[in-house]
């Protein structure tokens, strides 16, 4: 995470809906958030807890219906939802580029040295003049990424932009999202896999509209809520646990092992920082 620079504010924000007879559907319910430039965001939460309204809010095509949203318009925030047809306007690559591009720059050859950059970065290897349509799910989440990283983003929203991916491409999008927050990026990944909330800086976790959890992926995981509740009920659960979330193998393995006596202290996301934990204790 880069510096500590504030870029966007969201103060109790509300998205309602209105439903059935009176009733209203609280989608975002007094949701207060501060991001940083440069931080990697993670929001979790169950289907339906409002992830996706979070993303169209702060990407900008969701209005409010309370609150406030703090954001400089001379940023640049670009979005992946999660059906890629829905985002796609051009009918071959290139023109999909073109549509981005021209914008934002008038050099043509500006555009096309963009267009191979993001191509590139993304592994897609076509033809500019590739028909859209003859592109899989996966390759069409794999334009459409390219299509925002084109335009250089200071805020990337990604809504479970690998739903479609095999793991190579999963994980070659893991690599670009780390290189970008390096330069400066905020990304916003939202996620139903876990193992994919375990490289950020920072999950938040969403219930019914409301932000449930806002803090480190350790904690998420591994600390236990020691509230009344808990004391009383003699059931101690994380964050995740209590949510009904699934963890990470890697978790899953760790508190299985903590069970046991093993590495109390550790608190492993990834699966070789578990090697290396367990080679610890082992020598301990
Ligand atoms: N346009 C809309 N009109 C009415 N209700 C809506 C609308 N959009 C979202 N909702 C409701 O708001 C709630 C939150 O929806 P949202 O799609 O943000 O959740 P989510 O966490 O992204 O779910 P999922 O993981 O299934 O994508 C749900 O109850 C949903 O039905």
């Amino acid at each position: 995470m880069q510096g500590n620079l504030p870029i966007i504010t969201l103060e109790d924000v509300r998205v309602h809906y209105a439903s059935e007879g009176s009733q209203v559907r609280k989608a975002l319910d007094g949701v207060s958030l501060t991001l940083h430039q440069g931080e990697w965001i993670s929001i979790v939460g169950a289907n339906g807890s409002g992830k996706s309204t979070l993303a169209g809010l702060l990407i900008g095509f969701i209005p409010l219906s309370g609150g406030v949203r703090d954001i400089s318009d001379e940023l640049t925030v670009r979005g992946v939802l999660q059906q890629p047809d829905a985002q796609v306007l051009g009918d071959t690559i290139e023109e999909e580029f073109h549509f981005a591009l021209s914008p934002l720059m008038e050099s043509v050859e500006e555009q096309l040295e963009y267009r191979q950059d993001a191509l590139h970065t993304v592994g897609l290897q076509y033809p500019p003049e590739k028909a859209v349509s003859q592109l899989s799910g996966g390759q069409k989440q794999l334009l459409n990424i390219a299509v925002a990283l084109a335009a250089k983003p200071d805020i990337l929203i990604l809504d479970e932009p690998t739903a479609m991916l095999d793991p190579e491409a999963r994980d070659r999008i893991e690599t670009i999202v780390q290189k970008i927050t390096q330069r400066g990026t905020t990304v916003i990944w939202i996620t139903h896999h876990l193992e994919e909330a375990t490289l950020c800086d920072r999950i938040i976790a969403m219930e019914r509209g409301r932000c449930v959890y806002n803090g480190a992926p350790e904690s998420f995981f591994y600390e236990t809520e020691l509230n009344e509740k808990a004391t009383r009920e003699k059931v101690q659960l994380s964050p995740c646990q209590r949510l009904g979330l699934d963890p990470p193998f890697t978790v899953k393995t760790a508190l299985l092992l903590k069970q046991k006596g093993m590495m109390p202290e550790a608190m492993p996301l990834r699966p070789e920082q578990l090697a290396k934990e367990v080679a610890r204790w082992r020598s301990s």
